[in-house]
């Protein structure tokens, strides 16, 4: 009998259909519900692309007020979730924080049980709205500064901007925030929504889904590898080191981090939109040694190894300039990726088949006590 193929990672297995983003490594390309997501950089913003995500169009006018007005009026901090931050110790991740703060909301949610798509598109919205307020409130605990109300005034990014360093930056600097929620909100099976699906499947809720999701991002290898970025940058310095630096880390057999990827194997389809936007803040900042560091360490990665950056290379730096500690990184992903998350939880719902796959036994052999 022959063995059935194994494929390690589930690498290059087709498990079911998704129509909320397409992955092309053959064209480098990346759609959201059919549009490329440069163009949605270009001409939108981050709330525009969550409607797009979670209804298969883009909001109109009428639409988009209607759904701004709902986010705005759901951007407090609740007091119960408050509190349960204030019991976490600072030396625990602030994708500790992220994961028990949507915990607590699920728990204190009385329709956390229901799973109709309305209700799932309610507590979606209600997620998005609430990301905000817990990561820049855990960011300014970690600076021993107060809670920053939201503003309702605001659109999505600049009013987390504004309850994280409590005031708006310049339009340069909230465009390039918001180009990077747009770049970072949906990415087909990627590990941590295929775990957001997994559990969906067994016909859990949304906020363990989530919760769950948030647990797989953390990981180095997957959105993790955003604050190892600034890890990395930071361990070299500068860009006359960064030769040496990585010939040490490679023939230590290190993964460099925010190199590589598992479907494109060409490049990031979305780096060169992340770069720009970096590019954008390293001349606000006036800050061209980073930029420097960050061409040589590509280059010689691309001349050592032929791997190429993805989204964690230019989102790392960028974050890091805009002012976040580096460990908030993630979290700001999990603020984007909720949306993309959700739109799956509700598709995987919609068409629902048990995730089980098989395993080949590799234990001992049939035994018996005595
Ligand atoms: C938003 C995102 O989540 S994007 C991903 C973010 N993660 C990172 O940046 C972490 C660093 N990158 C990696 O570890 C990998 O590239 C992954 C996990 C993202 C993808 O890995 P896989 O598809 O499993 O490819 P795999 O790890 O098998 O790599 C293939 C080869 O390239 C090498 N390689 C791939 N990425 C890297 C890297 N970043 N540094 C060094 N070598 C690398 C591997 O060592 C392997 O070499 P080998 O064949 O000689 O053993
Ligand atoms: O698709 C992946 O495997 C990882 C990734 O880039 C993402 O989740 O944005």
């Amino acid at each position: 009998m022959t063995e059935p193929e194994i494929r390690k990672g589930l690498s290059g297995v087709v498990v079911d259909y998704t129509a909320v983003s397409k992955v092309n490594p053959d064209t480098n390309s990346l759609l959201y519900r059919g549009y490329p997501v440069q163009e949605l950089a270009a001409s939108c913003i981050f709330e525009e692309v969550a409607y797009l995500l979670w209804h298969g169009e883009l909001p109109t006018p009428d639409q988009l007020l209607e759904f701004e007005t709902l986010e705005r009026s759901m951007r407090h901090l609740d007091h119960a979730v408050k509190r349960v931050i204030d019991e976490l110790p600072l030396t625990c991740h602030p994708m500790d924080v992220v994961r028990t703060a949507v915990s607590v909301i699920g728990a204190r949610d009385p329709r956390a049980e229901d799973s109709s798509p309305e209700e799932n598109l309610a507590k979606s919205i209600r997620l998005m709205a609430a990301l905000p307020a817990i990561i820049a409130y855990d960011q300014r605990r970690r600076r021993d500064l107060h809670l920053v109300e939201p503003r309702d005034d605001l659109a999505y990014s600049a009013n987390f901007l504004h309850m994280t360093f409590g005031e708006v930056p310049e339009l340069a600097v909230v465009s390039a925030f918001d180009v990077s929620m747009i770049l970072y909100a949906e990415h087909s099976f990627n590990a941590s929504t295929f775990a957001a699906r997994v559990i969906t499947s067994t016909l859990s809720d949304l906020y363990s889904a989530v919760t769950g999701a948030i647990g797989a991002l953390k990981g180095a290898l997957h959105g993790g590898a955003n604050e190892a970025v600034m890890h990395v940058f930071d361990e070299i310095g500068s860009a006359d080191r960064a030769e040496e630096w990585l010939d040490t880390a490679l023939a230590e057999k290190r993964k460099i981090m925010g190199f590589g990827h598992r479907v494109y194997k060409n490049g990031d389809s979305r780096v060169p939109t992340m770069k720009a936007a970096l590019d954008t803040l390293i001349e606000h900042y006036d800050r061209p040694d980073l930029a420097d560091l960050y061409d040589q360490l590509e280059a010689t990665m691309g001349a050592r190894k032929a791997i190429k950056p993805n989204l964690d290379y230019p989102s790392g730096p960028a974050y890091h300039l805009i002012g976040f500690d580096t460990a908030m990184f993630t979290p700001l992903f999990v603020a984007s990726r909720i949306t993309g998350w959700t739109a799956h939880i509700r598709e995987q719902a919609a068409s629902n088949a048990l995730i089980r796959p098989l395993s080949l036994y590799n234990g001992p052999e049939e035994r018996h006590i005595g």
